[in-house]
């Protein structure tokens, strides 16, 4: 099926229907031997922003991974935006992935994976690598800037000489820069002191998402309680307990 993928820029007003961004069925996925991720299902519709929880090694990165086929293996389906994006895996880590991009994923892995050299405008505009978000840079640089305002006065600075808060932002920052239809956040809080990463998870809620849809996967529950669509418990490479925050929240004390 050809599945054409509209403009999504974060801060963009217009909400469609909803529809399906992602749907994943049976999905396993490991590195080698290991299989971290076990039969696991999850759809998620346009518009939706969920968090997914689960103590550290439980698989949340393996998920994001296997969705943008970076894991060493996977089986099962995976559909995003109605495609299936899921078969090619078996041909190779890494092989499919700028095809699953131009699909419509963004992955803003865990970390910040920063060019120390490069100043804080070079990293947004690196992320917008499509035609259509390299044409509509400007427009969506004022949005990122809207987002993360200390990074306003910081444009022309080198990211290796910013605080770790505010390379956070940068890294996020440039994932957003895409026009992707879902954005999967990994641990943005990761490694930064609580009141950062905080103003961080605060700026991921203020991103309008218009029709594209985000998951968020965070050790830490109670920055996402109450505040996304839904929360997921993770443990052992299984989601357990959708929809309900608390639930999640019992799931994640329990693990
Ligand atoms: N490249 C890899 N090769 C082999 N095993 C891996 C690899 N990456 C992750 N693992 C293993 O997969 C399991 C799940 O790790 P994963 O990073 O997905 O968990 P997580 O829930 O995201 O936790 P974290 O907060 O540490 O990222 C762990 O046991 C980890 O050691």
């Amino acid at each position: 099926m050809n599945i054409s993928v509209s403009n999504h820029l974060p801060g963009a007003p217009a909400r469609q229907p909803s529809r399906e961004v992602l749907n994943v069925q049976g999905l396993s996925a490991g590195y080698g031997p290991v299989r971290v991720i076990h039969d696991l299902d999850l759809v998620v519709q346009s518009g939706e922003r969920i968090g997914i929880v689960g103590l550290n090694g439980h698989g949340k990165s393996t998920l994001f991974y296997a969705i943008a086929g970076l894991t060493g293996w996977q089986r099962g389906s995976i559909k995003l935006n109605g495609r299936e994006v899921g078969r090619t895996r078996s041909q190779g880590p890494g092989r499919y992935t700028h095809e699953i991009v131009r699909a419509g994923l963004a992955l803003i892995p865990q970390g910040d994976e920063i060019f120390h050299g490069l100043t804080v405008e070079e990293h947004l505009d690196s992320g917008a690598y499509t035609a259509t978000a390299w044409r509509d840079r400007a427009a969506r640089k004022l949005r990122i800037l809207e987002i993360f305002p200390p990074l306003r006065k910081l444009m022309d600075v080198p990211v290796g000489r910013l605080s770790g808060g505010e390379r956070r932002m940068v890294s996020i920052g440039r994932g957003l820069m895409t026009d992707a239809s879902l954005f999967l956040v990994d641990e943005p809080s990761l490694g930064l002191a609580p009141k950062i990463g905080k103003s961080v998870i605060n700026a991921l809620m203020a991103v309008k998402l218009g029709d594209a849809a985000m998951i968020i996967a965070e050790q830490n529950v109670a920055l996402l309680e109450g505040r996304v669509d839904r929360v997921i418990g993770m443990h052992v490479g299984k989601l357990k307990g959708e929809a309900s925050a608390a639930l999640a929240l019992n799931v994640y004390r329990k693990a």
